[in-house]
């Protein structure tokens, strides 16, 4: 087996999914630098969430390795993958999905008060995050009596507050108007750097690919420009990355 580089925080090889008969991913490698914004990007159907699910341990791949800190994710078993996501990771989805009957501050406070944090250090972060994401005024509010864009916000402020080694969003702009969506996206960024938080971005849209560090393209589960060669060997990039056999 073939561990990943010491500066990739993330590390992929030979990545396969299939959602029943449907393939979805066929053979892809990557690596993810600690610290930076990674903009997945590629047309509806590309293989972009399945992408982020097998990289932050929510889908087991048919095939292939996934590594954190050197680490392999891939043969954890289920409580250990969910333990790691609910320590290390952070999921921001298309969709808000909040908790209806907590307030607007309490499902930003959640993944903190989970991990053990306590209430007051808990909701005077999840404020912080609030602001920061335009809706401190909402704060008391219930998910039902807030618009989907403020609902998003607060989705992007629990993701935040958490601090999260690796932060995977899955196009997480796509139910919010154009100017209302760059914000969201730039104060996302700008936190993701000045806190050290990896980002792992899905996007099929070019503005919001080009805040990244770097992107790399899906087409019919494959990274176009970086072909896996047979049977999902890593390509040139990934293998010139392997610095370290084990
Ligand atoms: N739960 C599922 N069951 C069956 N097929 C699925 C499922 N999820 C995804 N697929 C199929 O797998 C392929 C990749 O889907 P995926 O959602 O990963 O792509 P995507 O690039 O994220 O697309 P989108 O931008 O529409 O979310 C598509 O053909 C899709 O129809």
């Amino acid at each position: 087996m073939v561990a990943p580089p010491d500066n990739d925080v993330l590390w992929a090889r030979g990545l396969h999914h299939t959602h029943g008969s449907t393939p979805a991913l066929t053979g892809v490698s990557l690596g993810v630098r600690d610290g930076e914004i990674l903009a997945v990007t590629g047309p509806r159907g590309s293989g972009k969430t399945t992408l982020l699910k097998c990289l932050s341990g929510q889908l087991a791949p048919t095939e292939g390795e996934v590594w954190f800190n050197s680490s392999p994710v891939h043969t954890l078993s289920s409580p250990s993958r969910e333990r790691l996501r609910l320590d290390r990771f952070g999921w921001i989805d298309t969709e808000p999905h909040l908790v209806p009957e907590l307030t607007a501050w309490e499902n930003a406070a959640l993944p903190l008060l989970l991990r053990g944090t306590g209430h007051r250090a808990a909701k005077h972060t999840a404020m912080e995050w609030l602001d920061r994401l335009d809706v401190g005024m909402c704060a008391r509010r219930r998910p039902a009596r807030l618009d989907q864009s403020e609902r998003q916000r607060i989705a992007v402020a629990r993701a935040l507050a958490a601090e999260p080694q690796v932060l995977f969003a899955d196009d997480p702009t796509a139910p919010l108007h154009r100017a209302d969506g760059a914000q969201v996206l730039r104060t996302l960024t700008t936190a993701a750097r000045s806190h050290h938080i990896t980002v792992v971005l899905a996007t099929d849209d070019p503005e919001a690919a080009a805040l990244a560090d770097r992107s790399l393209a899906l087409l019919d589960g494959r990274r176009t420009g970086a072909p896996a060669g047979p049977n999902g060997s890593p390509d040139a990039e990934s293998r010139a990355a392997c610095s370290l056999s084990v």
